[in-house]
């Protein structure tokens, strides 16, 4: 594909951009057309999900015009033709030569997907029998069913597992922990700093806990170290009594590893390779979630998801959500410089979104070769970051409101609480925060406001805002369930794959991790080796130094 700043579409949203969006002031748009809102929101509603969800973009530097050239771009770009490749099974991650199906995971609604001819739904060993099989053992774990060693009920989960075998079962067992089971202790240990292991286990139970043992790859260095702790700790707190095959159960696309480790792979809950890390808490990697919430909950958020899906794939590219939010991404960081992307939930039950959305954005498009191994000549992934308010509105939204760069914003809310505790009260307050953090980064306040509140000069400048700061509202007609979960997750996913589409980059690989991981191992051996480690620069061998000098005296 030509790069993408050489599409002619290109070339028309910089003119664009000097003529229009350059000047573009939101609070006079509004001004000048009463039916901006309407113009510019989406209402996504569909039978997979409970509430309808809306999608206000009409507080982004937009017009019918750059609507249509941001289109446009996506047309030359081949955004559709690329979202088709995908849904059919086609190798789009051309660096590792693998089709990219998660959305087979969430498959609902009976598509055909197929892999190499291959049906991914009903062949043995795929979608629909891995989740009859996670169906199966959820039930028996929340049942008591499934026992332990000793005869016991489980009642602690300790899933181990790191990036997008962490991330998202943590973001979507907290975001749904209304519909958790009340009986129920879950932790994730990801890091391999041991306190987080120590942590988990210190008030664990060998005779009631479950170790969910959740890899891709299952050669993860944290995750094989933290399981081997784990499985000592169980088989030494048990005096070697305890049975593995009923406190360890895998999730992972290697049986061979999973069985060298020790577990039986009838305890094994698979995947394929065409799952990647970011996108697997649909797979088994969610068997956590699965136990914690049930199962018809976990079947209400494959379908919520499922339904983003087909909207994407379905919906004209101007009726298109997903489609819209990906480019207005592509509008602000290549036409305004724009170099973050602030995601602030209204809603504490999300309070690990944002950390989620982080790995599945910056790990899918924090790239700058193309499709043909050329340097990308512009701004690819945005810096996304986040935090729950109304908590963020006290400590970070200081540089949003005044600082000197322009910080796109997506802003979540749910119409209903979950907890409409002291009457509501909660909720009200929290709903009016929403409303006014869009509506003041917008329309600013001018120095004649400030003066007329008796402020003197030499303070006015300081309290003046400049305003004109775009934000995404989406507001979830109802509570935010399974369902409407699922949805607003796909949402950011398809997002995500929109701006990749544009940019030309691959989303789906992630070589930019490996370089660490291989330092780091050989720095590991040179610990226990004698001097300060080899071939490394003065400053590493320095440091080197020093911690074995500290950490042995
Ligand atoms: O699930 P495993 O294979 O342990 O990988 C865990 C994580 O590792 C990282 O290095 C990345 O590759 C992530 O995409 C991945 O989610």
């Amino acid at each position: 594909m030509p790069p993408a700043n050489t599409l002619p579409a290109w070339a028309e949203l910089q003119t664009h951009r000097e003529n229009v969006g350059k000047n573009f002031v939101l609070k006079e748009a509004f001004a000048s057309d009463k039916d901006r809102f309407e113009k510019f929101s989406r209402t996504f509603s569909s039978a997979g999900v409970s509430a309808d969800i809306i999608f206000d973009f009409s507080k982004n530097f937009l017009t019918g015009e750059t609507l249509d050239l941001l289109l446009k771009l996506a047309q030359q770009a081949g955004v559709e033709r690329k979202r088709d490749a995908m849904f059919a099974g086609e190798k789009i991650n051309f660096t590792e030569k693998r089709a990219v199906l998660h959305t087979a995971l969430r498959n609902v609604g009976g598509w055909e997907m197929k892999v190499d001819g291959k049906d991914v739904m009903n062949c043995s060993r795929g979608v629909n029998d891995v989740l009859k099989h996670m169906k199966e053992f959820s039930d028996q774990v929340r049942s008591g069913e499934w026992k332990g060693f000793s005869g016991k009920k489980l009642n602690t989960i300790v899933n181990i597992g790191i990036g997008g075998s962490d991330l998202g079962p943590v973001m979507v067992t907290e975001a749904l922990r209304y519909y958790g089971a009340n009986d129920m202790t879950l932790h994730f240990v990801s890091n391999i700093d041991g306190t987080h292991m120590a942590e988990a286990l210190k008030h664990s139970n060998p005779d009631t806990t479950l170790f969910l043992v959740a890899s891709k790859t299952f050669t993860t260095a944290e995750t094989c170290t933290n399981a081997n702790t784990a499985k000592h700790w169980f088989l030494e707190k048990t005096g070697g009594k305890g049975d593995i095959a009923k406190h360890f159960v895998a999730l992972s696309t290697n049986e061979a590893e999973v069985t060298k480790f020790g577990i039986d792979s009838r305890n094994m809950f698979g995947f394929e390779s065409w799952v990647g890390g970011r996108y697997s808490v649909w797979s088994a990697i969610g068997l956590s979630v699965v136990i914690y919430i049930g199962f018809d909950n976990f079947h209400k958020f494959l379908s919520g998801a499922h339904a983003m899906d087909k909207h994407f794939r379905e919906a004209p590219l101007k009726h298109n959500i997903p489609i819209i939010g990906g480019l207005l991404s592509v509008w602000y960081s290549d036409f305004f410089q724009a170099q973050t992307h602030l995601v602030a939930p209204f809603d504490q039950y999300l309070h690990r979104f944002p950390a989620y959305l982080q790995q599945l954005s910056m790990e899918s498009n924090g790239k700058s070769i193309s499709s043909d191994g050329s340097s990308v000549k512009y701004t690819t992934g945005p810096i996304l970051f986040g935090e729950p308010c109304t908590n963020a509105q006290h400590s970070f939204f200081q540089l949003v409101h005044q600082g000197t760069k322009l910080i796109p914003t997506d802003f979540i809310l749910s119409a209903k609480s979950h907890n409409p505790i002291s009457g509501n009260q909660h909720q009200k307050m929290l709903a009016s925060n929403y409303f006014a953090q869009a509506e003041a980064l917008m329309v600013g306040k001018t120095d004649d406001q400030v003066k007329a509140e008796g402020t003197p000069d030499d303070l006015t400048p300081h309290k003046r805002f400049l305003g004109n700061r775009p934000t995404t509202s989406i507001l979830v007609g109802g509570t935010i369930g399974p369902a409407e979960l699922g949805a607003l997750i796909v949402y950011y996913e398809h997002l995500t794959f929109v701006e990749g589409a544009v940019w030309d980059v691959n989303s789906f690989d992630q070589w930019g991790v490996e370089l660490g991981k291989v330092l780091a191992k050989k720095i590991l051996k040179e610990l226990d080796e004698p001097g300060d480690g080899e071939g490394h620069d003065n400053s590493t061998v320095g440091l080197i130094g020093v911690f074995k000098k500290y950490a042995n005296s």
